[in-house]
């Protein structure tokens, strides 16, 4: 029995990385020399020369914030096999899903989400689903009736066959015929039957959305009649309460939530649907675990709740996993990342890395949280008694904190639960419908502490880091799990436009925290963040601020070739050899990366040209509206990203970059006519004005060539049509703005 207690449940593991590391203290070597230099001639050189130094002393520190990142990476083992061994009993959990806009994320996305994670490979009476629809539509919540319905087959027809994939649209994908080898005629039919019940299923929602009323709006339906979407009570629907369907449910609990909604009043977007799931469960359910998925969302390992289990139940401190993180991984990516939007070398190095110090940040989905750190509580030990809410015996429980939980009595009673660490609150789900109203109306937030020192923190379009660094700032740790088999598999935008409106809304979002309170360098000073984990969140908060300098340093050769000026040393001096090998350290470095990730040489050149354009498009963008913000001038708005449903990654026209009116292609554009233009006047000689005998050289000509290279989606854009050409409008903006340009280096 004793050996029970210690069978271990997860192991972290401290990963190898001497090549990778000597390479980038090398290139920092030589960074640094660069800079050396600069400031060794700045004398005798002029303006370029300055903003380029300006420029590397940036880039320089990005990069020690990058090599802090990566310096120690973790690994972590996970042994589910002796989970039931040491915890016979496993624990509750609570999963939420939000879901937005049924246009932007069609509902049969949140159905097989759902089903997913119905069918997980967990005992049913201790998980909970909640869907939060932020669009209070019918046609959701007639999707999600009509796929509970499809659960009671599907969730048994996967346990049974221990299927791997448990989204049905992912399952059935392009099967003509069972998966399975072995031949089992019971297997056969069954499978048979589920895919015509599934395309039932889909047919059925697909029938609905057609129509302007996805069915009569009676009966369960009555309370949709003339909702609006931003003005309507809270409406709470119990899909499934498994208490009800005897002993033996197969289909965990079910809710459906659209929270009340009201003009004028704020409702923070993601961040304020996560509190109202937050406090429904808490009244229902209360499982002191709760997985978060957005709605584009499936679980691809049924393992991963207990995989999740081992690391939050097998710490020897409970404060070593406040969540556990599982990565974004994309189904249906397009091949080789035109979008640089698939994150896998970032995930395999700065992410890993990361893990090394406190732990990963917070993504927003695909993460297991305790309950009570969500409830703001600190980590429990002698330092920290004073402030959190439980003593060691808890027995007594800190009247502020739940003070700060709003005025429902059935509320602080399932917090008083959760915080003294009881599994569960066993109560029945309709008794709990009234407290569920009422925690989920708008109103009931005023006074409290909700969004800002419990629940997911408000004050950011990317609710997700903020909220992660608040718990990381009391001190808690994080753990990340990379099985071989991906825990959840997402979709990520497979268009120019969309996936410049996301990585703007990050930037926004990141840049808010950066001159928030919730600051983590005030964090490090104040509270609890290590000082390495402030500096790995210093460098993804300051990614829409990189904007400015790669903007400045991608225009930086044109203005050298239009004034004839220089702005790297003449390739006759020896001084030319630094930049040089930092180009080449750099780029042969990252090609590493991805050649060791497994991807081809296309994806790296994909994401080395999307960083430079992303940076001067997207992240620009998203600065200007969080500075706009800082001023007062307007608020910040969460749009939400469109999701499609399927493409074929492989088509070659996917990959091409697609545009819109979006003034967000302004910049890039702009960059671009400027290049040609100055590369035009270097060829056809036009008399340049002479400056002083440090004339354009051949550095700038080449870094002019590698620009125009970087922008070359946009140079095809210049000339097709369509969506895959860049609209006049934008062509004519720009175009006057590359003229005022060229009039200003000439002058
Ligand atoms: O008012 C809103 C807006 C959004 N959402 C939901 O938020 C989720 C994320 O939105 P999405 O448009 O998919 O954003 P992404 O850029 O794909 O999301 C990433 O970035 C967000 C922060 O910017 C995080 O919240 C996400 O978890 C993370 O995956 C979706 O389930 C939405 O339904 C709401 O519930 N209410
Ligand atoms: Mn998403």
């Amino acid at each position: 029995m004793a050996d029970e207690l210690f069978v271990p449940l997860y192991e972290k593991i401290a990963r190898k990385n001497t090549i990778q590391r000597s390479l980038d203290i090398t290139l920092l070597f030589l960074l640094v020399s660069l800079l050396g230099y600069r400031l060794f001639c700045l004398n005798n050189h002029g303006l370029p020369w300055f903003i380029a130094l300006v420029c590397e002393l940036w880039f320089t520190f990005n990069w020690v914030l990058v090599v802090n990142c990566k310096w120690s990476p973790v690994e972590y083992k996970t042994y589910p096999e002796n989970l039931e061994r040491r915890f016979p009993e496993l624990p509750n959990v609570d999963m939420f899903v939000t879901t937005a806009d049924p246009v932007l994320e069609p509902p049969i996305i949140a159905v097989n989400n759902v089903l997913s994670l119905l069918a997980a490979d967990y005992p049913a009476d201790k998980l909970a689903c909640y869907v939060s629809d932020d669009g209070c539509f019918p046609l959701t919540f007639y999707s999600l009736v009509e796929a509970s319905k499809f659960a009671k087959l599907w969730v048994p027809f996967c346990k049974k066959y221990k299927i791997q994939v448990r989204a049905p649209f992912r399952y059935f994908f392009g099967d003509s015929e069972p998966s399975s080898t072995d031949g089992n005629l019971e297997f056969q039919q069954d499978w048979l039957k589920m895919k015509a019940e599934y395309e039932v299923l889909a047919r059925k929602i697909e029938e609905a959305a057609r129509k302007s009323v996805p069915c009569d709006l009676t009966g369960d339906f009555a309370v949709f009649c003339d909702v609006e979407r931003r003005n309507h009570p809270t409406i709470i629907k119990i899909i499934v309460d498994n208490k009800e369907i005897h002993s033996n449910a197969v289909v965990p609990n079910f809710v459906y939530i659209s929270r009340e909604k009201a003009p004028k009043q704020p409702h923070h977007y993601k961040a304020g649907a996560m509190n109202v799931l937050t406090r429904v469960s808490g009244v229902m359910t209360n499982a002191p675990f709760i997985l978060n998925v957005d709605c584009d969302m499936f679980v691809n390992n049924p393992q991963v709740f207990r995989h999740a289990m081992c690391q939050l139940l097998g710490s020897k401190n409970e404060r070593e996993t406040a969540f556990v993180q599982y990565p974004q991984v994309f189904y249906d990516g397009l091949r080789d990342d035109p979008y640089g939007n698939q994150f896998v070398v970032p995930y395999q190095y700065m992410c890993r890395g990361i893990a090394g110090i406190q732990g990963p940040f917070y993504g927003g989905t695909g993460c297991f949280h305790r309950r009570k750190v969500i409830y703001g509580v600190w980590p429990r030990d002698r330092e920290n008694e004073a402030r959190n809410c439980t003593s060691i015996n808890g027995k007594s429980v800190d009247d502020t904190l739940l003070n700060e939980f709003g005025n429902s009595e059935e509320l602080i009673n399932s917090a008083v639960q959760a915080l003294k660490g009881k599994k569960g609150f066993p109560n029945n789900l309709s008794n709990s419908l009234e407290a569920a109203c009422k925690v989920a109306s708008c109103s009931y937030e005023y006074g409290t502490s909700w969004g800002t020192k419990c629940g997911w923190i408000y004050g950011a379009t990317a609710e997700d880091l903020l909220t992660g660094l608040k718990i990381h700032a009391k001190g808690w740790n994080s753990a990340l799990h990379m099985p071989e088999l991906p825990g959840f598999m997402g979709c990520t935008p497979s268009g120019g436009p969309e996936a410049m409106a996301q990585q703007k809304r990050w930037a926004t979002g990141l840049a808010e925290i950066l001159v928030g309170k919730n600051c983590p360098i005030i964090a490090t000073l104040t509270a609890k963040l290590q000082f390495r984990m402030c500096l790995a969140y210093l460098w993804i908060l300051f990614w829409g601020l990189r904007s400015i300098p790669q903007l400045c340093y991608a225009a930086l050769p044109a203005y050298c070739i239009l004034a004839n000026s220089h702005f790297l040393p003449k390739v006759e001096e020896p001084a030319i050899w630094i930049p040089i090998a930092t180009f080449v350290t750099y780029n042969l470095h990252t090609l590493r990366e991805y050649l060791k990730a497994g991807l081809s040489i296309r994806a790296w050149w994909n994401n080395l040209r999307m960083g430079s354009i992303t940076a001067t498009s997207a992240y620009l963008f998203g600065l200007f509206a969080a500075i706009l913000k800082l001023l007062r001038i307007s608020e910040t708005v969460f749009e939400v990203t469109q999701k499609d449903q399927s493409c074929d990654g492989d088509d070659p026209d996917v990959t091409k970059f697609t545009f819109n009116e979006s003034a967000v292609f302004v910049p890039g554009t702009t960059l671009l006519l400027v290049h040609l233009i100055s590369l035009l006047c270097l060829s056809s000689k036009l008399p340049t004005p002479v400056h002083d005998m440090h004339g354009v050289g051949l550095g700038e000509v080449f870094c002019s060539l590698w620009v125009v290279l970087c922008f070359w989606p946009f140079l095809n854009g210049l000339f097709e049509r369509g969506k895959y050409g860049i609209p006049l409008s934008t062509i004519l903006k720009s175009a006057a703005l590359a003229l005022l340009f060229v009039h200003f280096c000439r002058t």
